[in-house]
């Protein structure tokens, strides 16, 4: 594995990038825009970085969907982002246009790649990846779930002053307010987080992580680029490395939980051939509400998606 493809040079695109190339993992990262000398200009500048940090992967920046020839990995993070007013779900006439357009110029030039989707709305766009792509659905997968629980944690360590590094948490559903953070699958270092911290100040910290990209939006003007790039970055290196790591992914489920051509964020293990196994928790009857609600919006959004004219 040594070709990684990273479509849109901007906040995200250059982030994932740029986090790929310090893992010095890959032999080469492509980045391609439709703006071709940003995607020029980033992947220069991140390859002058290397001497001073240390790594040997060479990038490049194109408009050209020749150069990302036999890529093994895809990340697509071209599409608008959302402004401060605007829910995920208002992006998607744009971008589903866009990730399919892109989806469709990578297959023309790359056999059997995984694709991993960034663009939002996350679920409804990396569903338009896998009918664009005409891959099996072990290979076309979105990026939220680590960037959703690495919220949560960071959130968790702010409040119990210990370090994110030890906690550890699982999350599920949709990459929107629904989202499902689970107490009772997260830990401080193996001691259960029920243990350390008071249900009311638990609660509010599982509210804080639904709305947390609306946090950053409200902020910034436009969303976040740091964690999400690093988040994509974390999913590329599992599959490079083939280490199985276990991460809260968007997945198309094949029955698990209860639910059938559905993308949806739950716990997958990430190999060298993309997802390796989907893993299904034993919900309680709580959680597969909340689970189940956050389908419900998914598949609403998955409407507006099917009457769309997209060609
Ligand atoms: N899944 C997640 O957790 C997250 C998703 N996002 C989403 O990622 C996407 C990108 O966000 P940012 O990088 O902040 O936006 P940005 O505006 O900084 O960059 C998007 C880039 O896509 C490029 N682009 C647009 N159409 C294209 C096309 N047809 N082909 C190639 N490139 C094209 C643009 O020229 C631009 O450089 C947004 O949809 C955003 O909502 C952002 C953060 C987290
Ligand atoms: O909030 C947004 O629009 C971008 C995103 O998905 C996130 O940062 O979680």
């Amino acid at each position: 594995m040594s070709k990684v493809t990273v479509v849109g040079a901007g906040n995200v695109g250059a982030t994932v990038a740029n986090v790929l190339a310090h893992q010095d993992l890959v032999r080469e990262v492509v980045v391609l825009d439709i703006k071709g000398d940003m995607a020029r200009g980033k992947a220069l500048d991140s390859w002058q970085q290397a001497s001073i940090d240390n790594y040997s992967t060479r990038l490049t920046g194109t408009e050209n969907y020749a150069d990302t020839a036999d890529s093994d990995i895809v990340v697509i993070t071209a599409g608008i982002p959302r402004k401060p007013g605007m829910s995920r779900d208002d992006l998607i006439s744009t971008n589903a246009k866009i990730v399919t357009m892109v989806t469709k110029s990578i297959m023309e030039h790359s056999k059997n790649p995984i694709i991993i989707v960034v663009s939002n709305p996350l679920d409804v766009m990396t569903h338009a990846a896998y009918k664009a792509s005409g891959l099996d659905s072990s290979r076309v997968f979105g990026m939220a779930g680590i960037l959703d629980t690495a919220r949560y944690r960071a959130f968790l360590a702010t409040a119990l002053d210990v370090s994110p590094k030890d906690i550890q948490a699982m999350l599920l559903g949709g990459h929107g307010d629904t989202m499902v953070p689970l107490p009772r699958y997260t830990t401080v270092s193996g001691i259960p987080v029920t243990e350390m911290i008071s249900e009311e100040d638990l609660d509010a910290i599982v509210d804080r992580t639904k709305k947390g990209g609306g946090e950053l939006v409200k902020l910034m003007g436009t969303s976040a680029w740091y964690a999400p790039g690093a988040a994509a970055a974390q999913m590329v290196a599992s599959i490079i490395r083939d280490e199985n790591r276990i991460f809260p992914c968007c997945a198309k489920l094949n029955g698990e939980y209860g639910m059938n051509d559905i993308f949806l964020g739950v716990p997958v293990k990430l190999g060298k051939e993309g997802i390796v196994d989907i893993i299904e928790l034993k919900l309680n009857e709580a959680e597969m509400d909340l689970l189940n609600t956050s389908a419900d919006h998914v598949r609403e959004v998955m409407e507006v998606f099917e009457g769309l004219d997209i060609s």
